[in-house]
């Protein structure tokens, strides 16, 4: 088997182990369930895929969208972002370990990393299970772990670092090899977690079943290194692929592949900032567009969840 390592413990910094089938679109129905507890409260019109809101006091709106496109949490500040995605991951954290000998949490890169702040601190450094966490990237630049374009260095520092994990439950990407590479061992190292039901797998898809993916996504509405009109987006047996020309810097990376992705049990969409808006209304309402974006695209198994601030809701 490829190289599978475990990270050893205080250089989890340079240390570490080796780390899809299209899902149409459900079409849009009237099913939809509007929560009012708000700042804005979101109506999505399933007729003209308009979203309608009126303002209230608090800070944070709930919106049910039809299953395939989530539930959609509008906040006031990043703060307030913050605090309920701190809340919302430990609450389920809490829930599976109490069923399972291990939770399967999947991080991105990129802004994400910063709203996941909230859940180092009280109460939920303490009350978190965190010797249960088995933690995973869904794509990562193939550079090395201390280059600043890592998506491992961004998450230890900010994240990582300040939780007891254990060393082992951190699987990175081996910066050793090639992209090719690289995504070949992480998928060998996937395979034998699932085979060692570390990791659960779909019975629908045969794919990994990860229990929670937290996810961002780029302006132009890219996830994971999913990028729109990549041939990547087509791959349907992989589990992690490689790109060598993605239109964001740096240009060689690994990922997940849409199958994969769509296997969760839970998928939580991080979106801050009003450069990210028309991407987000494009993935909250129905289009006719036949270029769909990645972040079109996904369509978990289980529950997809937004987490958006105002600037990114701002054109729902
Ligand atoms: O390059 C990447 O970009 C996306 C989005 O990043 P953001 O900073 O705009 O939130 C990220 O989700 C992905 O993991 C990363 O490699």
């Amino acid at each position: 088997m490829a190289s599978c390592r475990a990270l050893s413990a205080n250089v989890r910094l340079l240390a570490i182990s080796s780390f899809t089938r299209l899902l149409p679109r459900v079409p849009l129905n009237s099913r939809f369930v509007a929560v009012e507890n708000a700042f804005n409260s979101l109506r999505l019109n399933p007729n003209s895929g308009e979203f309608r809101g009126t303002r209230t006091k608090s800070s944070m709106a709930e919106t049910m969208t039809p299953k395939s496109r989530g539930k959609v949490n509008v906040f006031d500040s990043e703060d307030d972002l913050s605090a309920s995605l701190a809340k919302y991951t430990a609450d389920l954290s809490n829930r599976i370990s109490q069923e399972r000998d291990s939770f399967t949490v999947v991080l991105s890169g990129g802004s994400l990393v910063k709203s996941l702040r909230k859940i180092v601190e009280q109460p939920y450094i303490d009350s978190v299970d965190w010797s249960k966490w088995r933690v995973f990237w869904v794509d990562e630049r193939v550079v090395p772990k201390d280059h600043p374009e890592s998506n491992y260095l961004l998450a230890f520092t900010e994240f990582l670092s300040k939780i007891p994990i254990p060393a082992g439950n951190v699987y990175t990407i081996n910066d050793a090899l090639s992209a090719e590479g690289a995504a070949d061992d992480y998928e060998t190292c996937l395979k034998h977690l699932v085979k060692s039901k570390v990791i659960d797998r779909s019975e629908s898809s045969g794919f990994p079943k990860f229990d929670l993916m937290l996810m961002g996504m780029g302006p132009d509405g890219h996830i994971a290194s999913l990028f729109p009109g990549h041939p990547l987006l087509q791959e349907d047996e992989t589990w992690v692929s490689f790109i060598k020309d993605s239109p964001k810097p740096p240009p060689e990376r690994i990922s997940f592949t849409l199958p994969v992705i769509n296997s969760s049990a839970n998928i939580a969409f991080v979106v801050t900032g009003a450069g990210k808006a028309t991407a987000v209304r494009r993935a909250l309402t129905d289009s006719a567009d036949s270029d769909l974006l990645p972040v079109q695209l996904v369509a978990p198994e289980g529950e997809l969840v937004w987490f958006l601030d105002k600037g990114a809701a701002s054109k729902l």
